[in-house]
């Protein structure tokens, strides 16, 4: 990687031997081809509207004025910018989409605390408490109930009650956005609302890997431990990523003793069963089964159409019953498209300027009804599941980074495309961002190959196929 010389030069800077634009410069570049390459309709409604925010040298940040532009931008203006961006630059340019509302609120929000703001103030994420890094909407209140996540919802209940007692650790799995995430932080802002003195942490396994690779790096392991070991309730999401890393592992192991053995509430997540996460030490699963394995499965209609009700009503939408049952009924895989459904029907009312009923609805998820009523995978499914299994970027899988834990993942996805649609290679090409039917080849040759002698990559993509089918 070359370095970043930063030398300003006009709307230059220069890095390595490449220039780098500014992003003002490299937005209006962009902007051209995408002139040139788009009907005029398009660029009036998608491209022009969109304002430039940030550019680092490998990522472009820029604000869109709705969910809805987001969603199109991410679904299909991304590999475009993309590409555009490499032929301009000659580097792997990565866009990130905000929305005009967020900078406003943030703004907003900047400016009554101004006088006393820190440089690390302006690293924290919108919305999210400095201290505890908990999503201040995940609480009991707004998780609504149904058969598939009552248990969970109940044993969650009980631990915000009388955490270290009764369940401990308390561990939720199941399939990706249920809510395993929500019920867990839930616990954590119960708890700080009724003991605000209660010392709570959450965080991803992935922060976990990292704080502990950081104190190793800069010899403050003990510090590390002291701010892990000193807490009443202990979060870490997604413990499936702990798979194959034996040092994390290892020093998560000194954790979980330390805090048991002091009666401190644990509550993990996954989205398989401890037994299932590829290498994890036995001595870690046999510890996670000591409390309280409880699955979350996907809601039933019922639940679906009470879940919308209630972020509607959050979000202050007035929409006819019969409308959401229609919603509901469009999405039956997981909460997460379901919200996502909901932002995309909203946007798409504002855009219109009309109100919600079904027929807009039916406009709105047009695109997300045809594939369902064809009931055949889409390549989008494929990206989608592969993405979030593997935590990137469908930009990523559609953009051109080497870095081995992109490019896997994104051959795995090609390959699936290959085997689970009935689309030709080019198309494949043209949907991972454009590429040669070849590349679609070489990943598709490449996995086969793999899966005979890997068997971890064999195991996911085999439970990447179940959760498809
Ligand atoms: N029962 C529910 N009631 C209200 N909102 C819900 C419910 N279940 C999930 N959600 C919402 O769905 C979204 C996804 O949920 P969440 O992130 O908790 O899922 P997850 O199971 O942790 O997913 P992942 O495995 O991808 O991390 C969140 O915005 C959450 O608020």
């Amino acid at each position: 990687m070359l370095e970043l010389i930063c030398i300003s030069y006009n709307d230059y800077l220069i890095r390595g031997d490449f220039k780098v634009l500014d992003k003002d410069s490299l937005w209006q570049k962009l902007s051209t081809e995408f002139r040139k390459n788009t009907t005029d309709l398009t660029y009036d409604t998608w491209i022009k509207p969109v304002t430039p925010v940030d550019f680092d040298g490998s990522t472009l940040t820029l604000s869109l004025p709705s969910e809805l532009h987001r969603d199109y931008w991410k679904e299909q203006l991304a590999p475009n910018l993309i590409e555009y961006a490499f032929v301009i630059t000659k580097g792997n340019i990565e866009p990130k989409f905000i929305l005009d509302s967020d900078i406003k609120k943030e703004a907003q929000k900047k400016e009554p605390a101004k006088a006393d703001s820190t440089a690390d103030d302006q690293d924290e994420t919108f919305s999210f408490s400095k201290e505890t890094h908990l999503n201040p909407n995940y609480t009991f209140d707004n998780f609504i109930i149904g058969k598939g996540n009552q248990m969970a919802h109940a044993a969650a209940l009980i631990v915000s009650e009388e955490p270290g007692k009764l369940y401990n650790p308390l561990f939720f799995y199941g399939g990706v956005g249920l809510g395993k995430t929500h019920l867990m932080q839930a616990i954590g802002n119960k708890r700080l609302e009724d003991h605000p003195e209660t010392n709570v942490k959450y965080v991803t396994s992935e922060a976990f890997t990292n704080d502990f690779i950081n104190a190793i790096q800069t010899n403050r392991t003990e510090e590390f431990r002291r701010e892990y070991r000193n807490v009443d309730l202990l979060m870490v999401d997604d413990i499936q990523f702990f798979a194959q890393k034996e040092g994390t592992q290892e020093e998560f192991f000194h954790t979980f003793n330390d805090l048991y053995n002091n009666d401190k509430q644990i509550v993990l997540t996954s989205d398989r069963v401890p037994q299932e996460i590829p290498k994890l030490q036995e001595r870690l699963v046999s510890r996670f089964a000591w409390g309280l394995p409880v699955d979350i499965t996907p809601p039933d209609l019922e639940t679906r159409i009470a879940i919308l009700k209630s972020k509607a009503k959050l979000d202050n939408l007035t929409i006819p019953n019969e409308t959401l049952s229609y919603i509901a009924g469009q999405i039956n895989s997981n909460v997460r498209e379901l919200e996502g459904a909901l932002s995309r029907v909203q946007a798409y009312s504002k855009l219109k300027n009309e109100p919600i009923t079904t027929d807009l609805v039916y406009e709105a998820l047009k695109g997300l009804k045809l594939a369902k009523a064809n009931n055949e995978l889409s390549i989008m499914d494929i990206q989608n599941k592969v993405a979030s299994y593997f935590h990137v970027t469908i930009s990523d899988l559609k953009g051109k980074k080497r870095m081995k834990s992109i490019v896997i993942p994104r051959q795995i996805a090609m390959y699936l495309s290959r085997e689970m649609t009935s689309n030709s290679l080019p198309k494949i090409g043209k949907e991972f961002g454009g590429k040669d039917h070849t590349t679609v080849i070489h990943a598709c040759d490449k996995i086969a190959e793999v899966i005979k002698i890997d068997a971890d990559i064999r195991k996911e993509i085999s439970d990447i196929k179940t959760a498809l089918s």
